[in-house]
Formats: C-alpha cells, structure tokens, sequence
C-alpha cells in the first residue's frame, strides 16, 4: 500500500513501486516519418495507487500504456512489470507474466460475443489451464454487481454491464495491476459513474493498482494521481486530482508548457 507524502496536495506518491519505466523511448517508423512516442519517461506506480494518464491526442498515452504492460517494447531504457523485466523475456514467458498477474481492461469491452458473461469470466483461468472454481466466479460476478446476468450474452447486456464482465474477466486472475485504456470512453455519463466507482473500490479494498489512460477530467479525478504526458515527455502530475485541477491543466497543457520531471517519483 501507498502513503501520500505530507508536503502538499502534489506531492508524489510513495510505496513500493509495482511497475516503474526508466528512461523509456520508443519510437515509431524511420526517416521523414520517424515518430518519437515515448521520450526519456521516468515514471513509478506505486502498488496499491490508481493513476490517470493525461494528454493531447498522439502523446502517447497508449504507447506508455502498451509498454508498461508488456504489450510492447521499449527502444531503450528500462521497464519494470511485477519485478520482471519484459526486455530480458521470452514471448512466451511474457505471456504467462500478462496472463497470471496483468489485467486489461479495454474501451471496446473486447468480450467474446458467442460466450456468456459466466463464460467469458471463465476464460483467463481455462486459457492458463486452470479450472474454474464456480463459487470464486459467482464471487467475482457479484463484485462488479451482474448477480443474475451471468447466463446473458454481450449482446443481451447495456454496455456498462459488459464493461462489468470485461472488469470480472480481469480480475479473476486476482492480478497485482489492471492496464485500463480509455475504460469509460464508449459509457454514458452515469454508467461511467459506476464503472470509475468500480475501479476506485478495486484499488482501495483489494489494494490491486490501476493504471488508465483517459481524455476525461472527471474519470482522472477518480485516481490517486494524474500523470500528464505532450509529445512523448512527463510534462505534469496531480496528486489527489479534482475535475477542475484536471480540467484547468489539460486547458493549459501546450507543448511549451512543458515542465520536464525527469527522474520524479510518482
Ligand atoms: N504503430 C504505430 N506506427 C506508427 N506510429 C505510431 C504507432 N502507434 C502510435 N504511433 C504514433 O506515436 C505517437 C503516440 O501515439 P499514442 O497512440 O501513444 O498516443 P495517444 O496519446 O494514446 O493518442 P490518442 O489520445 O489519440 O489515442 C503518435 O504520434 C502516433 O501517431
């Protein structure tokens, strides 16, 4: 678990960090068209926090994500996923890493539509050769509240229930860290309530760390932390964020504002 720093409401957070990048580039294409998506990130999350990332469109937002999950790799620098280090891993060893302790939740639910909830909660455990334990699902099912819908397929449920059913698939697994990328993009603004109370509850109760990339101040304010990224670079980060400090710094946030934190813990 983490503790706030005394020393102010931007004060970086502190624990023990369950995925940390370090110097982290990461470029796209050659030439002309060579894209720097990540450049030199330093960035610590520490366990039991949730964290926002903040910023334009082409920030790279998703590419930060994408790399402190393991779903690709950095040019340089390094990144840390639940003490492994993806660079020095095997394919098939970095999809055992993901499977048994990475959850990933996605803005398109990714839900298999031919399975019902129960079986698509099911299928993380039966993908690792585990068989599930029918009293664990039920328990998982009743945490994101679908008691009573777990025999409906995707297309029988509104979508923040197939939201729920994305979320129960990944927490099955109980894993360390949940990757969310823009979770409530494609929910209304009242299921987007209950969805961000979801995860908010996943991270105060069960200690588990959430990382979500978000163009929302009011799903950003849900966090422990918002981490504002422009053109590749750490530019800002709130501590304890409300909509309107989020808001207010995503008005603001101009490539020349940018404020290199380099080497910062967060
Ligand atoms: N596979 C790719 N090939 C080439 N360029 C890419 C690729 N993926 C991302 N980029 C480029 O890298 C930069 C960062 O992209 P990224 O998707 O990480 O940004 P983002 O902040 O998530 O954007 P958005 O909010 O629009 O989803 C952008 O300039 C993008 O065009």
């Amino acid at each position: 678990m983490f503790d706030k720093k005394s020393g102010g409401p931007d004060a970086p957070l502190t624990g023990s960090a369950v995925v940390s990048l370090s110097a982290a580039r990461k470029s796209y294409g050659t030439g002309d068209s060579r894209v720097t998506a990540l450049d030199d990130v330093t960035l610590d999350f520490p366990a039991g926090t949730f964290t926002a990332i903040m910023g334009p469109s082409g920030s790279g937002k998703s590419t930060l994500l994408q790399c402190a999950a393991g779903l690709d790799r950095v040019d340089s620098g390094r990144v840390s996923l639940a003490g492994a280090d993806p660079a020095g891993m095997s394919e098939n060893a970095l999809t055992k890493l993901r499977r048994d302790r990475i959850g990933f939740i996605f803005q398109s639910f990714n839900l298999i539509p031919a399975l019902t909830a129960r079986q698509n909660v099911e299928l993380p455990l039966k993908l690792a050769g585990v068989r599930p334990d029918a009293a664990e699902v039920e328990k998982v099912l009743a945490g994101v509240n679908l008691t009573g819908r777990a025999g409906h397929l995707p297309s029988e449920l509104s979508g923040g229930q197939q939201q729920r059913v994305a979320i129960a698939r990944a927490l099955v697994t109980r894993p360390e860290v949940l990757f969310a990328d823009e979770p409530t993009g494609a929910l209304d603004t009242r299921t987007s309530r209950d969805v961000l109370a979801l995860l908010r509850r996943i991270v105060t109760e069960n200690g588990q760390t959430i990382i979500m990339v978000t163009h929302d101040p009011v799903a950003a304010s849900y966090a422990d932390q918002v981490v504002f990224l422009a053109d590749g670079r750490v530019v800002d980060r709130i501590t304890g964020p409300t909509v309107e400090a989020v808001a207010n710094r995503m008005a603001h946030l101009e490539p020349e504002d940018a404020t290199d934190l380099e080497g910062t813990p967060c």
